[in-house]
């Protein structure tokens, strides 16, 4: 078995009476797409929340190579090497694809590039910037304004942005959200390639890209994890069709 880079042991997050996520167990290993589905308030959010640091749990340990990663802020998490995309958008409009980019970068590098001349350490920052950009395939729209992007390039620039901060594992949270078809399949495919160097926790509403893209799958129903395997596994679990798998989705693939 490949070694676990992320794990969760009893996870649980309350929200007052509400208890939205309950003794939840799920690795993530080097070299996968672990998916995460579920209906809509299953907790898959709130549980990305919790390891990304957005959210303290009530309960339970993050661990993220071998590290208690679990009382952490966010942007510890971050340094630790926990990549994250997110679903709110993190661009800034006014500013061009590649100074997105290399603010992130930038904010990576913290201070050290102080011993560079400004001009020097722009020149580095760029590079550093056109080669996430060149990883996900944005590289001819690195001088664009980002506010000018279609939505699915604002997707993938949100993804260079989390690929400059050199992030050793990532968290995905419905990165096809508000794709058509043919971006969500030109996404699928970047991820999949870039799945070997980043492993990454994968949220996601589009059963086809799940189903290509995953080597592990996760069901999560009512804030609790009732099937995990293999696609195909998943896809014949009666549980997580009752739950979750209508017949159209199993069916699509
Ligand atoms: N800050 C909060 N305060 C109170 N309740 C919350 C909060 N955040 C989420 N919830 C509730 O927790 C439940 C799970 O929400 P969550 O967003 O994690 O689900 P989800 O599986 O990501 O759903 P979706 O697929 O629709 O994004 C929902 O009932 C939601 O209303």
């Amino acid at each position: 078995m490949s070694e676990v880079v992320l794990e969760l042991s009893g996870l649980r997050k309350a929200f007052g009476a509400l208890v939205v996520t309950d003794g939840i167990d799920l690795d993530l290993r080097r070299g996968e797409c672990h998916a995460l589905i579920g209906p809509n308030g299953a907790g898959k959010s709130t549980l990305i929340h919790q390891i990304s640091g957005v959210l303290q749990p009530d309960a339970g340990r993050i661990s993220f190579e071998g590290r208690d990663v679990t009382a952490l802020s966010q942007s510890e998490r971050a340094v630790a090497g926990l990549g994250r995309s997110f679903q709110i958008t993190s661009i800034l409009p006014e500013f061009t694809v590649l100074e997105n980019v290399a603010l992130a970068a930038q904010m990576r590098a913290g201070s050290s590039y102080r011993f560079l001349r400004p001009a020097a350490r722009e020149a580095e920052l760029n590079d550093k910037a056109m080669e996430a950009l060149g990883i996900i395939g944005l590289a001819r729209r690195a001088d664009i304004v980002a506010s000018t992007l279609s939505h699915g390039e604002k997707r993938l620039l949100e993804l260079a942005i989390a690929i400059a901060g050199e992030p050793r594992a990532l968290l995905l949270d419905e990165p096809m959200a508000g794709m058509g078809r043919a971006e969500s399949a030109t996404l699928t495919q970047t991820l999949l390639e870039l799945k070997a160097a980043y492993p990454m926790l994968l949220i996601e509403h589009d059963m086809e890209a799940v189903f290509r893209m995953a080597d592990r799958v996760s069901v999560l129903v009512a804030g609790a994890i009732v099937a995990t395997g293999t696609p195909d596994e998943v896809r014949d679990d009666p549980q997580a069709r009752a739950a979750y798998l209508g017949d159209d989705h199993v069916s699509a693939q």
